[in-house]
């Protein structure tokens, strides 16, 4: 029998969420004179990614927060990059310091996330921040990760218990969003480019999470009926990383691409800069 799967609009969430921001935002400007500030950072000229920081740019002025944008030649080295964050990490206008992924291949970028401070790191980049939140100690989740684990709540679907399969084991995406759903009692199996026996893993998945950056590399066959089908992906012509058209009414739900996990990471990101000027003036 086949049903229509709950889609899972991440569009729509995002702009709730921006609207209790908005008021969250108006609330610290009012207490403090002070307009909460996000600091991005872009290195090099990649199209996509000068396109994600305009989007997150747009989203601190629809909250009515500012960001102050550093672009950063193609040739920056580490050395200038770790300088650039430090200056950030030491100005206090700053609440939090985003630096768009992926930046040019001589720059040690493991080094350039971890130089942000924790309590900057509001798109949750840092080893530490990683470790803390898998620890289940308070810390800011990655931003894809989390605005995914918000999705699933939003619309109460049970993680417990449930067979969890992320494909894709990336720093920001694949293996935080395993510790998420580790964290919520999901059992979780991470797959990846050396799995040999993926179609098989992916067919106990009672949840799905398309983390693997190849435009549908993951196929509808392979998913079981019923599954929660969660696309991370983003690719030209507004396709995934997963196969979504046939699960469209086989599904228990699914990520639409757009307008699912990606409009989450930047309504999380925003979300987490406003949590950090809170903790700001609380402190
Ligand atoms: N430092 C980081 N770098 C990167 C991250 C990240 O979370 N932190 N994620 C990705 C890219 N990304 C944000 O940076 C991102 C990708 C896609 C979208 C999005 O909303 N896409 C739309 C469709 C695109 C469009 O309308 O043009 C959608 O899915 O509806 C948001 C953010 C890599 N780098």
């Amino acid at each position: 029998m086949t049903a229509t799967a709950l889609l899972l609009d991440g569009k729509a969430l995002s702009k709730q969420m921006e609207a209790d921001l908005k008021i969250r935002v108006a609330r610290i400007i009012e207490k403090t004179g002070v307009v909460p500030v996000l600091a991005t950072i872009l290195v090099g000229n990649d199209p996509s990614s000068e396109v994600y920081v305009k989007m997150k740019g747009n989203a601190c002025e629809r909250v009515g927060m500012t960001s102050v944008k550093v672009h950063l030649p193609e040739e920056t080295t580490t050395e200038e990059l770790l300088a650039a964050i430090d200056k950030l990490n030491n100005d206090d206008r700053i609440c939090g310091i985003l630096l768009q992924h992926p930046v040019p291949h001589q720059i040690d970028e493991r080094a350039c996330f971890d130089k942000i401070a924790i309590d900057k790191d509001v798109d949750g980049v840092t080893c530490l921040g990683f470790g803390r939140m898998s620890m289940n100690e308070p810390a800011y989740g990655s931003a894809t990760p989390a605005g995914i684990m918000e999705l699933l709540k939003h619309y109460k679907l049970p993680i417990a218990g449930k067979h969890a399969v992320v494909v894709g084991r990336s720093p920001i995406l694949g293996k935080p969003v395993a510790m998420m759903l580790l964290n919520e009692n999901a059992t979780v199996t991470i797959c990846h480019s050396r799995t040999s026996n993926l179609p098989e893993l992916i067919k106990q998945a009672d949840i799905i999470v398309g983390a693997v950056g190849k435009p549908e590399f993951i196929k509808a066959e392979w998913i079981k009926d019923n599954a929660v089908v969660v696309d991370a992906g983003y690719h030209t012509g507004g396709i995934g990383d997963i196969e979504l058209g046939p699960l469209k009414d086989r599904a228990a739900a699914y990520t639409p691409v757009p307008g699912g996990v990606g409009p989450m990471t930047i309504a999380t990101l925003i979300a987490q800069t406003v949590a950090s000027a809170e903790k700001k003036i609380a402190s």
